[in-house]
């Protein structure tokens, strides 16, 4: 064949997979979003990995899809892989389409590379992203200090003088923390009520708390501030702070940048409110008993792009959001220490009210169920269909674990426990370490005084001391092999690859989707819309996700096992054993780990390190 020859049938291979690739996108968007793309020319597109939910922001989409014609509106929902954009005329929308299917572009915000794919939308049904308002008795009060007090109130605080402390918090090293009034202790989430802390508050918050008081933003004057200070990356989990420590006011007051702070209801609601640099949350009723609150560790936060919007929740108009780089965050948080047991109407979150309520009906029961449900079908349902796949692809040991195994002393027995578990979001900060730390104490229970155990946990930080751990950098490595993978590995819904050694092509299987209407009726559907599908290979945005597995291979009906690459192309059988699994996983951030070992009396964590993208201990029995 002539080199003519050749490269025709070089294009006419790329185009075929183009075609594919846009197919699938296409199939996908269908199954999980119920978008329905059409073959004829539109006004409108739908641009598949081009969301915010897979790092693309909203200047650099707008500059591209503006380069091809009028751009009557920009749709990116919080989270989607994907953005709808509608032009002024089919006309535009066609060149739109010509010249964006296909396109590579490289993240303003990553520098990844991704694929665009395009197809053309009739009309899209939006209803499912109803404006949300603010949890009630959440307020936001902006511009409550000036640039001058606030810069002053940051000056203020003297991070070293508190060595002793801070070296006590060390678990809480994702975050700095400054006490006064009362000292916060983050091992029973209450305070020393009767240990109050010498000195009291600061001076400097005297006006701002006498402002807040004759503005009516609270009716009692706070006697404890806890500062915290957030860096770019860091976060404070989602939780309630604790009603038998706080009265029903909390304050906090945001200097330095601004942050997203997400709230969530029992119910699965969520909400994600903007707290613009210096201005006041107020927390009261509702909003401060029954919705958790938290901070995502991430680098940027999904905000709206116009002036006017920039304050409250974040979700409603999908139009106008874009990403934003977090600066360092320094928050006053000011609450009134509680004198008597609370007696708020949420008594299924009142550690005050636990007592009398565990009489009649097992305390919690709905995030317990809710948890063994999530366990049930992200963990142990898809362990038993991926085993045999899921083995084959461990074998090269860990140098470290080796390195613990061999210093055990001879005839030590050795218990190699799988602690997979399920935990639900959004449940109170008592609780929902709970099954992580009973696995935890029963490890210890396992252990003869002076026996040792050694945990590995996957880490939110997928990057430490500017190194990407292996997990991120096989997708380089293995580029060739897994050329399909990094193709799609910004399409966050489903085409991902796997944890560890996994070298699989992105096939999305229908299956899965049918089995999850079918078997998992509303409750898996609930857990799987609330949480984030991760895609592997990239980093954590969320610390609590469902990790894709590509399942290749199995056992057909004769119990014999098979892999997918003996099968042949297109067949039943290889689409039969091409499924994606979705795995519930919960990441630790730094210190969490050791945090939840402290809880136990009987155990000391002799040493704690990060290898290979795992939050390690190794514990020792008292
Ligand atoms: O940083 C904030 O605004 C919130 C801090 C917080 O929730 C807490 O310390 O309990
Ligand atoms: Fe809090
Ligand atoms: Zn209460």
């Amino acid at each position: 064949m002539d080199s003519t020859g050749q490269n025709n049938l070089k294009r006419n291979k790329s185009e075929k997979k183009l075609l594919r690739k846009q197919i699938k996108a296409r199939n996908t968007l269908m199954r999980h979003e119920g978008i329905e793309c059409v073959s004829h020319t539109t006004q409108n597109l739908v641009v598949a990995n081009g969301g915010l939910g897979n790092g693309v922001n909203r200047h650099q989409l707008l500059r591209l899809v503006e380069e091809c014609g009028l751009v009557e509106a920009l749709l990116m929902p919080p989270n989607k892989p994907y953005s709808i954009v509608k032009y002024g005329s089919t006309e535009e929308a066609k060149k739109a389409y010509d010249t964006l299917n296909g396109k590579e572009i490289t993240l303003e915000d990553s520098n990844q590379n991704v694929t665009l794919y395009v197809n053309f939308v009739e009309k899209v049904h939006w209803e499912d992203i109803i404006p949300i308002s603010l949890p009630p008795g959440l307020m936001m009060i902006e511009e409550l200090v000036s640039p001058e007090e606030e810069q002053k109130m940051l000056e203020s605080i003297d991070w070293t003088e508190n060595e002793v402390i801070q070296n006590a918090q060390k678990s809480l090293k994702h975050r700095r923390v400054k006490h006064f009034g009362y000292e916060f202790r983050y091992d029973n989430n209450n305070v020393d009520k009767d240990k109050p802390l010498p000195g009291g508050l600061p001076e400097i918050c005297s006006t701002l708390l006498e402002k807040c008081l004759k503005q009516g933003y609270i009716k009692h004057k706070p006697d404890q501030l806890t500062i915290n200070q957030y860096e770019p990356g860091q976060g404070i989990p989602p939780h309630i702070d604790t009603h038998s420590a706080f009265e029903d006011e909390i304050i906090s007051l945001s200097l330095g940048a601004g942050i997203v702070m997400d709230f969530k209801h029992p119910d699965g609601r969520t909400v994600a409110v903007m707290l613009p640099e210096r201005s006041l949350l107020v927390m009261t009723g509702e909003s401060r008993y029954l919705w958790t609150h938290g901070i995502t560790p991430r680098k940027f936060d999904i905000v709206h792009a116009s002036e006017r919007q920039k304050v409250g929740s974040v979700t409603p108009d999908v139009g106008d959001l874009t990403l934003n780089r977090r600066g360092t965050r320094t928050s006053f948080t000011f609450r009134k220490v509680r004198r008597s047991p609370c007696n708020c109407t949420y008594p299924s979150v009142c550690d005050s009210q636990q007592g009398c309520q565990r009489e009649e009906a097992p305390s919690f029961h709905d995030s317990e169920t809710e948890a063994s449900k999530l366990e049930e079908e992200y963990v142990h349902k898809v362990y038993e269909e991926i085993a045999t796949h899921f083995s084959s692809t461990r074998h090269s040991p860990w140098p470290k674990i080796v390195e613990f195994l061999r210093t055990l002393p001879k005839g030590s027995i050795v218990a190699d426990v799988g602690c997979g578990n399920g935990k639900y979001l959004g449940i109170n900060k008592d609780l929902y370490m709970e099954r992580r730390l009973a696995a935890v104490r029963e490890l210890a229970r396992l252990l003869r005084p002076g026996g040792k155990a050694l945990i590995y946990i996957w880490a939110m930080e997928q990057e430490y001391n500017k190194q990407k751990s292996k997990y991120l950098k096989e997708k380089r490595a293995s580029k060739g092999k897994e050329e399909e993978i990094n193709t799609d590995v910004a399409w966050g819904l489903f085409c991902d690859q796997m944890h560890d050694n996994g070298s699989q092509d992105s096939a999305c299987s229908d299956r899965v989707l049918n089995d999850s209407k079918d078997k998992g009726g509303n409750a898996k559907e609930v857990i799987h819309s609330k949480l984030p599908v991760h895609t592997n290979r990239t980093s954590f945005h969320s610390q609590d996700v469902l990790v894709p597995w590509h399942l290749k291979g199995g056992t057909n009906k004769k119990g014999e096992c098979v892999k997918a690459l003996q099968l042949p192309a297109g067949s039943k059988e290889l689409q039969e054993f091409s499924r994606v699994f979705h795995r519930y996983y919960h990441v630790f951030c730094e210190g969490e780990l050791e945090a939840a070992c402290k809880t136990l009396d009987c155990i000391r964590i002799q040493k704690s390190y990060y290898d290979q993208g795992n939050w390690c201990v190794v514990l020792e029995k008292q």
